[in-house]
This record gives structure tokens, sequence and C-alpha cells, in this order.
């Protein structure tokens, strides 16, 4: 089978930003952040000076009303049913720990008022599939998978290879995570089940802040895949991303490995905060999604093919006003962030086309490209670190490197250097035949089909 009625760019929109502040727990005090209309919202630092923000929605009036489980669905329902028409679609939730982020995606997944966006979502998609009248039949697929400590994790199966499953770029899926289990699901209650032992795996701790504190990024991906009469098929995919909640040590209390994860945690957030600045500020140049496991699996999503929304989750604290303000800046970039949403791919039994060809020929040299430069960064930023180790030990112990000149071209290291160099070029050399070999291949496939 291969691919015709290509995927076509159908529409530039933003990242839609929706804000949710939750109700005050005992005894901490209000009066930090709080709704002051269904859009905007006000957030009072300590030091008593007070900035409005305003989202495409905010919830969390005082009163209460319009912030309960099923109105934050409704802001992002048009997302999730778009899958069945082949859309890719995420929503993720971002705030500070404690903030609520596992409450909105999960929920109570048991209760029908609390239950979150995930039981809510395949609620949705089953009814619409049973309102489908074209004869199309639908599989729907459910993994669950975890980033702790910079390695992916596999929730819904405990087997050999499960904890360090790699991120890969798949030519008809896009970027997909190798080797996660995913289960069929055909009703409402198999998923409850299977999510329920898919977060019991999750890493969480306690800490001062939150006694459940998710320690870990959580990926779940609803595939929906549509056979429609006729033979076509076309693939949707709904990503709810569960981010581990930024958090201050000095808060949270935590030590040993809690503190640990604390630090690696709040880096993979520094790597996605400046990802979302690199694309809402220049999308055409340099991305750095490899500097993080989250931002790598989340970057066909982030660079601007899905339709996102982002739930900026918020504390109504005095006390956490510092960190709200932060999480309310991330959804302000987030804003600038524009997607072409592409509309559905559909694989039919047809011969490849000339636009296929060209498409494919255009996606391996920009992922050469990405290579290359990706490749170069890496070396730039492994000199630097070399040159920073060399002075460091040099001002410590002077003449403990021989002839060390502050210079990671100095005659301290030159074999390792010109290694790295070698090596560097070696990997660029494989990675353009490697590139021209595809193009060949793509062209002489082409000139077989004309
Ligand atoms: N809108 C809300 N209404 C009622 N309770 C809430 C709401 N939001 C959060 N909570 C409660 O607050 C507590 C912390 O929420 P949650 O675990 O979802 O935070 P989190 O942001 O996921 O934290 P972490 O990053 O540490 O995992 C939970 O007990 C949750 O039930």
């Amino acid at each position: 089978m291969v691919r015709s009625g290509e995927a076509q760019i159908c529409g530039i929109s933003n990242v839609r930003v929706i804000a949710r502040v939750r109700p005050p727990f005992q005894p901490e005090k209000p009066g930090g952040t709080a709704c002051l209309s269904d859009s905007t919202l006000e957030v009072v630092s300590q030091d008593g000076s007070s900035l409005h923000f305003t989202f495409d929605k905010v919830h969390g009036l005082p009163s209460g009303a319009g912030n309960t489980q099923a109105d934050i669905f409704s802001d992002v329902q048009d997302i999730v049913l778009s899958t069945l028409q082949g859309f890719n679609g995420c929503v993720m939730a971002y705030g500070q720990t404690g903030s609520g982020k596992t409450y909105t995606l999960a929920g109570d997944l048991d209760s029908n008022t609390e239950q979150g966006l995930l039981t809510r979502s395949v609620k949705h998609l089953a009814q619409g599939i049973s309102e489908m009248t074209d004869g199309s039949e639908f599989q729907v697929h459910l993994s669950v998978v975890e980033i702790y400590c910079e390695s992916i994790k596999d929730l819904l199966s405990d087997g050999p290879g499960s904890t360090s499953l790699a991120v890969q770029q798949d030519k008809e899926l896009g970027i997909i995570i190798a080797g996660a289990t995913k289960v069929a699901v055909t009703n409402e209650s198999e998923l409850v089940e299977l999510t329920q032992q898919g977060l019991a795996r999750r890493t969480v701790a306690s800490t001062s802040v939150n006694a459940a504190s998710s320690r870990s990024h959580c990926l779940i991906t609803l595939t929906v895949q549509r056979h429609l009469p006729g033979g076509s098929v076309m693939h949707g995919k709904l990503t709810l991303v569960d981010l581990a909640g930024s958090e201050r040590q000095d808060k949270t209390l935590a030590e040993g490995l809690t503190f640990e994860e604390g630090k690696l945690i709040n880096k993979s957030l520094s790597a996605l905060g400046n990802v979302v600045k690199a694309l809402a500020d220049n999308p055409s140049g340099h991305i750095p999604y490899r500097n993080s496991k989250l931002t790598r699996a989340l970057q066909d999503t982030l660079g601007g093919k899905a339709r996102m929304a982002l739930i900026i989750c918020c504390s109504p604290a005095a006390a956490n006003a510092a960190e709200t303000l932060s999480s309310l800046r991330f959804g302000t970039r987030a804003k600038g962030i524009m997607t072409s949403v592409q509309a559905p791919a559909v694989e039919t039994p047809a011969d490849s086309t000339h636009a296929e060809i060209a498409e494919r020929v255009e996606a391996v040299c920009n992922e050469v490209l990405q290579g290359a430069r990706d490749m170069i960064e890496e070396v730039r930023t492994l000199r630097e670190e070399n040159a920073r180790l060399q002075a460091q030990a040099n001002a410590a112990h002077p003449g403990l490197i021989p002839g060390h000149v502050d210079n990671a071209r100095g005659a301290g290291v030159p074999i390792a250097l010109l290694l790295m160099d070698v090596i560097t070029v070696v990997m660029c050399l494989v990675a353009v035949c490697t590139a021209v070999c595809k193009v060949v291949d793509l062209v002489s496939r082409w000139m077989h089909n004309v």
C-alpha cells in the first residue's frame, strides 16, 4: 500500500492556550491568581504588583462556575473528534507541581463527574464512531509511556526492553516511540482498566507540595485507523501529555533521589521552553528538539502538524505567584507558535505519484540537513565543555595539563580533538551518502513509474 491523496496544509492556526486555576487547599491562602473573566486572569505577586494575562479560555472564577472537568473537555472536544477525520491532535498540561495537571488529564477515571480528558475523549470518539454512516470501520489503539530521567518507559508492559524505548521517525506516522505497546481498545471500560494499570506504573513520589507528585512526563496516545469503504485508510492520533511539574527544591523539600529527579524534570522543561521560544521567534531557524527526549518525542506536534491545546494549570495561592507567573509566560510564548495543520493523508492501493516522490525527496533532504545541524551543534557544545573543563583543571592545578592554552585547540588533548573532527567528518559523509542513495532510489522509482 502506498499513499496518495497526500496530506496538505489546510490551515494555519495558533496553539490554543487555556488556563485553569484550581481551588485553594487548606491551609493555602488564595489571593495570588484569580480569574477576572472567561479569558483574563490576574496574578498578584508577593510585592503587591499585579499582571494580567489573556488566553483563549480561562477557568477558575471564584464562584467555581465553569471549572468542571466537563467544562475543560468542551474546550478541546473538536481537537479530539478531528482524529476521526485523520488529523493529529495534542492536549498538553503544563504547570508547577500540585497545580492540577494529572487531575485535568486523568482525574478520577471511575467517576462520571471527576473523570478527566482521557476518559471523556474515548467516550466521544466511541460516540463519533457510532454516528458515522459512511460504512467506515475504525480501530483505536492506546499506548502509555513515561519519560523518566531521560529514559522512555512503556507503561503498558514490563517486558524486556520496555524501559529504554527510542524515539524514531516513521515514514507514514511521523515521530513514534518505537516498540511501545499498542493495545486495541474497543470500549470505555477496557480503556479505564488499561489506563489505570499504566498510570499505576508511573513514577510518583511524595513531596511537601503534592502527596502523589508525578516524577515523569507521561504521554498517552490514542491512534485511530479509519478504513474507508473502497479500501483507503486514514490515520489520526491524539496525544495527551501530562508533564511533570516544575518545582523549587526549597518548596518541595526534595532530597536524595527526589532532588535529582527534580533537577532533570526542570532541565527537560527548560528544553521544552527553549523549543517553544525558538518556534515562536524563528520557526525556520534551528529548533533544538534533540536537547531532550521530551522535545524529540513531541517534535512533530510542537513543530506544527497537529492541532494543539495547552492547558496551563495554576495554583491560586499567593505563595505560588512566582511559579504561576512563569507558567503563564510559557503559555504566552506558546501562543506565538503558528501551526500549519495538515489535512489527512489517505493510504490507497494506487501507484506512487510524482507528488509523493517529490515530498519524500524533500523530507529526506530536510532530515539530513537537520541531522547535520544537530551534529555541528553537538560538536560545538562538546568543544566548549572541553575547553571549560581544561581551563577549570588548569586553574586548580597549573601545569597538570601539559601545554594547556585557553583554547580547545591547544596542545592539551590534540589527539582527542583530531579524532572528534575525523569522526564528525565521517558521520557527515555517511549521512550525505545515505541521502544521495535514498534520493537516487526515489528518483529511479519515479522514472520507472512515469
Ligand atoms: N480543579 C481541581 N479541582 C479539585 N481538585 C483538584 C483540582 N486540581 C487539582 N486538584 C487536586 O489537587 C491535587 C494535586 O493535583 P495533581 O496531582 O493533579 O497535580 P499535578 O499538577 O499533576 O502535580 P505533579 O506535577 O506534582 O504531579 C490532587 O489531590 C488533585 O485531586
